[in-house]
């Protein structure tokens, strides 16, 4: 028993960046704990009458977790919780009503960030996060925070990097610390936050790990062991973060009890229900207790969510800083358009990036895996490239990205999987290689650019008939490009991609010419590369295409994406496999989806 106590204190230290010191005093105080009976273990009836569990204090002043034995039943906290209170209410200023249709508008935009240490929030947290060189909150997180103090349920909104990840977790994470250190510390989270892509998992949760080091957070993904989520899990968490997949599935093998849950949130929630995670997210809700605070965040919310959302949330308030005329797109990014036709366009990439790359990092949005890998695999011959798409494995992914985040490599070449909410600092040109699906997917590819203020190009490149199509983009989102000259193309430069037929492997044949040519009616076969299972990873690939304007009209969109990946015609492959390549499949809404939920993606 004593060897199973060290390995779960090594485990719980190594996972939460305590300081050696701290993990010894938390070893001791466990094995005090276990050997000592009394007075260090509670006993049950200490827990029903709320009596005080003994704590150790980490290096923040906030008491450690305690060990989990088999002797205490781990819904210890729960029992404290009923008699001890309400996180999301115990330091709430009790809020007067007030009717769902309401709403702060972009009148809450702008104006000076209010001093991160003078909001009466967790020392800890004004210490971590201006270590990271925050000290103001940004607009979106001055709006959210008094009404997620308040336990208010909402829905926000705010362009593409303005901090909606810190405007929710600050609340959070103040809210969990003062809970914590009230209560004392128990074994299930007490908040979780779902999204859409395992990347974009990874990065909240560190956003949360950083900015509260005392926390327990844990990224739940598919395509790694579950084996060590499961031991983490054990070992007691705070904040989970996760993809609806993996969670689904440790729920089901009885690792994750979300009994205890007081916040649940929705990272690029039009994303989540719009890709068809509506249904998993369900099943997620459906296990939270009912008094907790819901929240959902995204830069774009398509108007159908609303209905969605008033099955989910209990009167939420809208706070909602883009507003419906306003401009879509961050401040400082400027766009441009180029056209090119399908034979040309992978040979104008390099001079784009060097004209308007400013030497920094570059990323390249194509629409399939096979566009991703075959222009990675072109670029790359002269430049340092990387591909990043659902069918390459998780490991590799993260490799990849962690490799561009620290400037190994300049140019990466993304699939959809990277669109949403990825911040990667300094990219300095988004380069869409065709139009993308919609709106929304325009929003978010371009702003992986122009981040925090900083400033960003992004360039999209459309078929010499496709002027109308970027003429919609222009009027949807508010701005509009700069069309570049034409770059003249050698008619030999095809042959950048030459000799790496098969390298993501599948049966599409034919010349370049033809690959890269979007629009021409590719009646299946990507859409049904990888998942293989219904519950798992990201879905963010793969779809038909909304912008089919001009003669690609008749080219057949609806039929992008069949093969193998309709939902209702099989994949239901089991807990935990990977569905990270794709979700479209959904071929009888073609593309044109944003009206209806489970259309796009
Ligand atoms: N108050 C702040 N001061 C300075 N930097 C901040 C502040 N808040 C957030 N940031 C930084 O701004 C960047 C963008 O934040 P974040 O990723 O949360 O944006 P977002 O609105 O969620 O974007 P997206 O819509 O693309 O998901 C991050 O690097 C984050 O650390």
């Amino acid at each position: 028993m004593i060897s199973t106590v060290l390995r779960r204190s090594v485990l719980g230290a190594s996972r939460r960046t305590q300081t050696l010191s701290a993990s010894l005093t938390s070893i001791n105080a466990a094995l005090l704990h276990h050997l000592t009976p009394s007075p260090s273990a509670a006993t049950v009836s200490d827990l029903k009458s709320g009596a005080a569990l003994p704590q150790t204090t980490n290096p923040y002043g906030v008491k450690a977790r305690d060990f989990h034995f088999q002797s205490r039943p781990s819904e210890f906290r729960a029992s404290m919780a009923s008699s001890a209170g309400f996180a999301a209410q115990d330091y709430a200023p009790s809020y007067d009503g007030g009717d769902s249709e309401e709403s702060v508008g972009s009148s809450g935009d702008g104006g000076d960030g209010l001093a991160i240490s003078d909001l009466g929030i967790s020392p800890e947290i004004v210490k971590a996060l201006s270590g990271r060189g925050i000290d103001k909150l940004f607009p979106i997180q001055k709006a959210v925070l008094e009404p997620a103090m308040q336990g208010r349920d909402m829905i926000g909104r705010a362009r593409t990097g303005t901090g909606k990840t810190l405007a929710f977790g600050i609340p959070v994470i103040d809210k969990i610390i003062k809970f914590n250190a009230k209560h004392g510390r128990g074994k299930n989270p007490l908040c979780l936050v779902l999204a859409p892509t395992r990347e974009l998992a990874r990065q909240v949760e560190k956003e949360f790990r950083e900015s509260a080091p005392s926390l327990d957070t844990i990224c739940l993904y598919g395509g790694t062991p579950i084996g060590q989520q499961m031991r983490e899990l054990n070992y007691g968490v705070d904040v989970a973060v996760g993809t609806p997949g993996r969670i689904i599935d440790l729920m089901k093998r009885g690792a994750l009890n979300l009994s205890e849950v007081q916040f649940i949130v929705l990272d690029e929630a039009d994303q989540m229900l719009q890709v068809g995670f509506a249904e998993d997210v369900e099943v997620i809700l459906q296990k939270l207790p009912e008094k907790r605070q819901s929240m959902m965040f995204s830069a774009t919310m398509p108007s159908w969510i609303r209905s969605l959302t008033k099955k989910y949330l209990n009167n939420p308030l809208t706070i909602d800083l883009v507003g419906d005329s306003d401009q879509k797109l961050a401040d400082g990014i400027t766009m441009y358009s180029i056209s090119a036709d399908s034979y040309g366009k992978a040979s104008i990439i390099g001079p784009l990036v060097e004209a308007h790359g400013k030497g920094g990092k570059c990323i390249v949005f194509t629409q399939t895996k096979r566009d991703a890998d075959r222009l990675s695999y072109g670029l790359a011959k002269t430049f340092k490239c990387e591909a990043l798409h659902g069918d390459i494995s998780q490991s590799q992914r993260e490799r990849t990205l962690a490799g561009f985040r620290d400037g190994n490599f300049n140019i990466l070449v993304a699939t959809d999987v990277a669109a949403r909410g990825l911040d990667v600092p300094n990219v300095d040109l988004v380069i869409h290689y065709e139009l993308p699906n919609n709106t929304e997917t325009f929003v978010h590819r371009t702003g992986r650019t122009g981040r925090a203020g900083k400033k960003g190009n992004a360039i999209l490149i459309h078929g010499p008939e496709q002027s109308r199509a970027v003429k919609m983009i222009e009027r949807e989102v508010g701005s509009k490009f700069t069309e570049l000259p034409s770059i003249p193309v050698e008619r030999g430069s095809g042959s950048m991609f030459e000799g790496i037929g098969g390298r993501s492997g599948g049966s599409y044949g034919g010349g370049m010419r033809d690959r890269s040519s979007s629009y021409g009616g590719r009646s299946g076969g990507y859409g049904g590369g990888g998942g293989s299972g219904r519950y798992g990873g990201d879905r963010s690939e793969g779809s038909g295409n909304r912008y089919s304007g001009g003669s690609d009209r008749s080219s057949g969109y609806g039929g992008f994406g069949s093969g193998g990946s309709n939902r209702s015609s099989g994949g239901y492959g089991g807990f935990g496999s990977d569905r990270s390549s794709q979700s479209s499949g959904r071929s009888s809404f073609g593309g044109f989806g944003l009206k209806d939920p489970n259309s796009s993606y």
